[in-house]
């Protein structure tokens, strides 16, 4: 099947107008300060006197910035580096090898598109090639993960599995930060690992289009290595501000099913990934998200008489009801998303088919 990806035809000199969005969600030519305010942090110092620190450092950023990057995080260098090699090399493999992932089935183990998931659907178009992996459970994903680049299936699983790690890790110290017991996350609600990879071509004017338009991550936790090409841009405050590209050092935002455990005390914030005239640039998001049936809530010991309960328990089914693209990792559009979380507000009136369900 013939697939319009957008490294197979653009020549870097022609913006066709699906892929110009309106003037109000444009980058436009404003210079966009690539800030040193979302703060880097050293998982190195997680242990022993700075333990505490540490976790402080990691609350206070995901509740203003929603946004931080780690550094010494335990991901082998060598494991970031060839997973990075390993994907750049897929994308530049000939389109007909690709394609054969091309689907729209999100329950599909591999799958490769551009711009979307509902690419069809769409009427404007993100300057962007993916390929979504699912990695749940694991072992029987990897066997429908692409062989070529023949390392593939080996490497991104050991990246998997280390991405992993580094996900429970942290999730025990926003656990500890945020007064919950010890393992509070260790089970259903982060069990689920799906990836999505993005390849962004050099674009002819980066002010007119977006590599990944504004969105807020639906999962738990997010995982991202911009590797050295920023691009990545978070909304503080009403401004964008952008993310230092910190090669080797993962950034990490908050889902907003983590806003909801969290009753609210960590925020989910939205993003976007904008593109740039010179460099392809490569990036890999892992998300870690709760199991596809799961109730979510907020945690019980961060709501009394002080603190409200902000958010109703929700079956995470009803997650998907707010659109066909409500597929962990890909960008539920701004809209879907907000009527999610505005539904799922105490004060809200609740649709009937959006809350928690009976078995
Ligand atoms: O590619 C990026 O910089 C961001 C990607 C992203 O936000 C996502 O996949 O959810
Ligand atoms: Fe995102």
């Amino acid at each position: 099947m013939a697939v319009n990806f957008v490294s197979s035809w653009s020549d870097g000199t022609t913006l066709p107008e699906s892929y110009v969005f309106p003037p109000e969600k444009r980058p436009g030519k404003d210079v966009v300060p690539t800030s040193k305010n979302v703060p880097v942090i050293d998982l190195g110092k997680a242990e022993g006197e700075t333990r505490k620190e540490t976790i402080q450092k990691i609350i206070e950023a995901s509740k203003e910035f929603g946004f931080f990057q780690v550094i010494n995080h335990g991901v082998p260098r060598k494991v970031v580096d060839e997973t990075r090699e390993i994907f750049e090399e897929f994308f530049e493999l000939p389109k007909e090898e690709i394609s054969k992932f091309y689907s729209s089935d999100i329950g599909k183990k591999c799958i490769v598109f551009t711009s979307n998931i509902d690419f069809d659907k769409e009427d404007i178009h993100n300057w962007r090639d993916s390929v979504r992996p699912l990695c749940t459970p694991l072992q029987e994903c990897i066997e429908s993960w692409p062989e070529k680049p023949t390392r593939c299936r080996k490497v991104v699983g050991e990246y998997v599995r280390e991405v992993g790690k580094l996900g429970s890790g942290l999730l025990e110290l926003i656990s500890e930060g945020l007064g919950l017991e010890p393992g509070y996350f260790a089970n259903e609600l982060s069990e689920n690992h799906v990836m999505a990879v993005h390849h962004y071509p050099p674009c002819p004017d980066p002010s007119l289009t977006l590599g990944t338009r504004r969105h807020s991550d639906p999962g738990l936790i997010t995982f991202v290595l911009q590797g050295d090409v920023p691009g990545l841009q978070v909304l503080k405050d009403g401004k964008w501000i952008g993310v230092e590209a910190i090669p080797h050092a993962f950034v990490v935002n908050i889902g907003y099913q983590l806003q909801i455990v969290s009753n609210g005390k960590l925020r989910s914030v939205e993003h976007r990934a904008v593109t740039n005239k010179d460099e392809d640039r490569f990036t890999v998001a892992s998300f870690i998200e709760p199991i596809r049936e799961c109730i979510v809530e907020p945690a019980k010991a961060l709501v009394d008489a002080k603190n409200p309960q902000l958010y109703e328990d929700f079956y995470t089914p009803s997650l998907y009801e707010y659109g066909a693209n409500a597929s962990f990792g890909s960008d539920l559009h701004m809209d879907e998303e907000q009527q999610f979380l505005d539904a799922m507000a105490m004060d809200a009136p609740v649709s009937s088919d959006s809350g928690r369900k009976e078995d």
